[in-house]
């Protein structure tokens, strides 16, 4: 990331933002704010890998900059270096409290400013690192447990508020004990990543998200489909898997492995919670185990 990593700097006085980009701009990609406001409006539209913003600005200080970045999920994280002409404890002690990375004062040397720049970007990389690998589950590298309870509370909100359908799937593979028993664990983990790839991969071109629920069973999620589209894009989960063609002597129910499905198709009626729904689902699934159906759906 260091190399290509994007950074904006927020500052009132047009010297110092060109001082500060001249500093920057022969390693990284430089955007320039003159206000905290400006700042709050090219964050909506922009990803930045790291912030370096002046205290003192007509309007918004950096302090009301780096409170309002703090509250919102999207920018809460990106590292924020003050830079002052204020040499105060108070002030330093204030920034770094509300959550500032750093605290440099102006007049600055350019070789010092470049090396803390350097070492925020490096720290900020290995955080993100560390979060993707929270979110992906070890075995399969498609999202984890975690990452889905994370997403359906973000779905759940949106399409509450918009009043857009969304369906929750559960996809378990069916007589996978008697896979694991014929075929042995290690093959049984093979299995298991091919699913989940190419569950992965289905869902993702048609917007969706699929996560490794538990076991073996999967979780998928979609928005704004209605329910005839909703059972299509169940078929063609059924399809993707079938066309994987992995052979499974041992299920009474077909020659390589297949899968059963459970959906909950939430058609705007948001009552109750998430865990809700997922308890729903389970039922969904349930049926279709005891009804040997490949799918079954449940509206409300
Ligand atoms: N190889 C492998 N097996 C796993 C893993 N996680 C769970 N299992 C096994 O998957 C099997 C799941 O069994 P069940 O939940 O009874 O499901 P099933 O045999 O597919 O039966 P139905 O759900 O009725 O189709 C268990 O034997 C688990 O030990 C894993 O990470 N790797």
């Amino acid at each position: 990331m260091a190399n290509s990593a994007h950074i904006l700097i927020v500052d009132d006085d047009p010297l110092n933002r060109v001082v500060l980009e001249n500093t920057l701009a022969d390693e990284y990609s430089i955007s320039l704010c003159a206000s905290g406001e400006e700042a709050l409006t090219f964050l909506e539209s922009n990803t930045v890998d790291l912030i370096i913003s002046d205290i003192r600005m007509p309007g918004m200080s950096g302090y009301d900059l780096l409170e309002k970045l703090k509250e919102k999920q999207n920018t809460y994280s990106i590292p924020f270096i003050i830079i002052s002409a204020s040499n105060s404890y108070n002030d330093e002690a204030k920034g770094l409290e509300m959550g500032a990375m750093d605290y440099i004062t102006k007049p600055f040397s350019p070789v010092i400013v470049k090396a803390r720049v350097k070492n925020h970007l490096a720290i900020k990389q290995k955080n993100d690192l560390l979060e993707k690998l929270a979110a992906i589950d070890g075995l399969t590298e498609i999202p984890n447990r975690r990452l889905l309870d994370e997403t359906l509370t973000s779905y759940w909100q949106a399409c509450s508020k918009s009043y857009e359908p969304l369906s929750l799937f559960l996809v378990d593979i069916d007589y996978f004990k008697e896979f694991n028993d014929t075929y042995g664990y290690a093959a049984g983990d093979e299995c298991l990543i091919k699913v989940a790839q190419a569950l992965n991969e289905s869902s993702r071109k048609h917007d969706g998200f699929v996560a490794r629920y538990d076991g073996v069973r999967f979780a998928a999620l979609q928005k704004g489909r209605n329910k005839d589209q909703i059972a299509l894009f169940a078929k063609h989960m059924h399809d993707v898997i079938d066309d994987l063609t992995i052979p499974h002597k041992s299920s009474p129910i077909c020659a390589h492995v297949s899968i059963s499905i459970g959906i909950v198709h939430i058609d705007k009626d948001f009552s109750g919670s998430e865990q809700g729904v997922l308890k729903l689902a389970d039922d969904a699934l349930v049926k279709s185990h005891m009804q040997q159906e490949r799918v079954t759906i449940l509206s409300r």
